[in-house]
């Protein structure tokens, strides 16, 4: 993990400037950052439109803190360009057109949740209403008054979040924000964040937590040595390593002819029962129950953890596969 990175050194106050330009949030095009021998991030592209939640996904290592960094200007591609809302990420910060919540650092033990908040609000000449719209947005109504020493962890990260509201930041970078919390404080966590975005914020957020990704990101974004290795829905990036299976019952089933389906991979028939493992099983599905007797069909996923493991481990090749890309 990266050293803390305080919030009030990553965005100012927003200025009438902060117009955004291009189709995209963020667009990272070829991008590659080495540290001595090592390749962090190896010509990794990347295009994410306005409105987007990304979850950025990937083992140790796999280069999500490195390119969350160029993103917000902290570091800069050795080759390769970064760009955010059409702009060099740096002066995106600057217009406080992006605010980042960050796993550590940034908070005064001795101060009140609602203190913390009023003291960043006033660094960044935002008045009374905006520190009550952050902490009721952030749920934080209920701890305001109490010191931020006595909060849990995820009441810190909900101050953090609320702490990058104030500059109404188009895009928020969340960088593994709840590492070390109980599953409760997760999930609240999450729910502040996630209302949050469906006022249209940009959200990315780089995580280990696969349930996660597939509970809160209309987008995941697999890492693997650098680079992206599945890019999709949870959904997709499911189907992309592990298939679905479409079971259903169909006597007098042909073997040959369900194999010959358009998205279907394998076929096995046992007595009444097919079972088809597809690349495409909303078409076998489709096909099964508009052209055939077929009845009692299931459909059934493996989960993003498996999938995590297929694309991830090193026998898999890992060969930058993307699957059907929402863009
Ligand atoms: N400042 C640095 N100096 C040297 N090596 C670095 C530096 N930052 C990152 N690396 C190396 O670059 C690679 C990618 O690291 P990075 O932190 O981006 O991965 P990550 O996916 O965020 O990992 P984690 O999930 O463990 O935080 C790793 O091998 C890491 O050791």
């Amino acid at each position: 993990m990266r050293p803390a990175v305080m919030i009030d050194v990553m965005t100012l106050t927003a200025s009438p400037e902060r117009s955004t330009t291009g189709p995209y949030a963020v667009e990272v095009v070829s991008a590659v950052k080495r540290f001595g021998d090592v390749t962090a991030v190896d010509g990794l592209s990347l295009s994410i439109r306005p409105g987007e939640v990304v979850a950025l996904l990937g083992p140790n290592g796999a280069g999500k803190t490195s390119t969350v960094d160029m993103m917000l200007g902290l570091s800069r591609p050795d080759t390769g360009t970064v760009s955010v809302y059409g702009r060099r990420p740096r002066d995106a910060v600057e217009l406080g057109l992006v605010s980042a919540v960050m796993q550590t650092g940034g908070l005064l033990k001795d101060y009140t949740v609602g203190e913390t908040v009023r003291l960043t609000a006033a660094l960044f000449g935002r008045g009374r209403g905006d520190v009550e719209k952050v902490i009721d947005r952030a749920g934080l109504g209920e701890v305001r008054g109490r010191l931020v020493g006595k909060c849990s962890g995820g009441q810190q990260q909900r101050l953090r979040f609320a702490m990058a509201l104030l500059p109404d930041p188009e895009l928020l970078i969340l960088d593994e924000p709840t590492t070390g919390m109980d599953v409760g404080s997760r999930h609240a966590f999450w729910s502040a964040i996630r209302d949050d975005a469906r006022a249209g914020r940009t959200v990315i957020f780089a995580t280990h937590y696969l349930e996660e990704a597939d509970a809160y990101a209309d987008r995941v974004v697999f890492m693997r040595r650098g680079q992206v290795v599945a890019d999709g829905t949870a959904a997709q990036v499911k189907a992309l390593a592990s298939g679905r299976t479409v079971r259903a019952t169909l006597p007098g089933a042909s073997r040959e002819e369900l194999a010959a389906l358009p998205g279907a991979d394998q076929v096995e028939v046992r007595g009444d029962t097919v079972l088809v493992q597809a690349s495409d099983a909303d078409a076998v599905a489709r096909h099964l129950l508009t052209r055939t007797a077929a009845h009692d069909l299931e459909i059934t996923s493996h989960n993003l953890e498996q999938a995590f493991l297929t694309l991830t481990s090193d026998d898999t090749g890992g060969d930058g596969t993307t699957t059907g890309d929402p863009r």
